[in-house]
């Protein structure tokens, strides 16, 4: 029997469970409180943030919601992110990925208070976590460490294959996976667009981190038996739906069932877990930056 691993409901166990931390914060007249910022007319990044905005509503954390037109000049977003850095009652910053071209992704990312940076993505921060001392983990690996713990995954000696370097999720996945530490402790082969022979590689994996954008590119031929599939993909194709599109995943979901151990869904997989580590980095902060001893879930 293949475990399906619910990040729905796991998500929302940690949202259940941030409750506390954010009591103790209330109890110091400490509201945490996240800005997100949306500069951008694609309809996924829409959604993603209005998301965050409802898991914010959701826990007690103050959501404050900035949208600039994607056509503005870059400096309309730099003044912002300073003002933001400036605001004592701000925790954490969240600058929605991808920004418009016209925007320096990474002038972006520098200008943003690392303390924070709930994201994860400041070099400083970068650079904490590859030493093995993450400041706030970056939120989509830290929520599939959470969902491999959760099912009872050790990684400790397995061989991971990630597949896909980006800031957002290879990188810190591959690093998260190689550290002496809880979750980590596995040996890491990270593939992408110039891999030769992806599945060899894959074959020989215990876990798949599948994170390449690419709709269905890793199917069951590709896999070993028992083998641990994490689905990052969230690609909309067209469909005849209501929304006219459907979510597919970077796996070709029931050919990787029928080899997999345990297996992540799209949609209701990484996503939302994604989301609730952003409000556990947001708590974190929140304490940080107030001086409050809070405990983390
Ligand atoms: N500043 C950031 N930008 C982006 C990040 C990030 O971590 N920080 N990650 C990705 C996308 N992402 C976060 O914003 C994200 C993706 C998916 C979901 C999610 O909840 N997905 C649901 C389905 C949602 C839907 O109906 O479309 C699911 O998988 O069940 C949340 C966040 C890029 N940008």
């Amino acid at each position: 029997m293949t475990d399906v691993i619910d990040g729905n409901a796991v998500a929302q166990g940690i949202r259940d469970d941030l409750r506390a931390s954010i009591d103790q914060l209330e109890a110091e007249d400490v509201t945490p409180t996240l800005a997100t910022v949306l500069m951008s007319d694609d309809p996924a990044s829409e959604t993603y943030v209005s998301m965050k905005q409802d898991d914010c509503e959701e826990v007690g954390i103050e959501a404050i919601d900035v949208e600039i037109d994607s056509d503005a000049p870059a400096e309309e977003l730099f003044e912002t992110i300073d003002e933001l850095n400036a605001d004592e009652n701000v925790d954490g910053i969240l600058v929605q990925m991808p920004v418009p071209e016209h925007v320096d992704k990474r002038a972006v990312l520098e200008v943003i208070d690392p303390e924070k940076d709930v994201d994860g993505f400041h070099p400083e921060n970068v650079g904490r976590l590859v030493a093995g001392n993450a400041r706030y983990k970056p939120c989509t690996p830290h929520g599939i460490q959470k969902l491999l713990a959760t099912a009872g995954v050790d990684t400790e000696g397995k061989d991971a294959v990630v597949v896909g370097r980006s800031d957002i999720v290879g990188k810190p996945m591959a690093n998260l996976f190689m550290q002496k530490a809880d979750g980590g402790n596995a040996t890491v082969t990270v593939c992408h667009s110039r891999t030769e022979n992806l599945a060899e590689k894959t074959r020989d994996a215990d876990i798949v981190v599948a994170a390449a954008g690419v709709p269905e590119m890793i199917d069951g031929s590709m896999l070993s038996e028992g083998v641990v599939v994490i689905d990052v993909g969230i690609n909309r194709v067209d469909a005849d739906t209501e929304k006219g599109y459907e979510l597919i995943g970077d796996v070709e979901y029931d050919s990787a069932k029928d080899k997999a151990s345990a297996i992540t869904p799209v949609p209701g997989g990484v996503g939302p877990m994604t989301r609730a580590m952003l409000l556990y980095n947001t708590v974190k902060a929140a304490g940080r930056q107030s001086g409050v001893d809070i405990e983390l879930p």
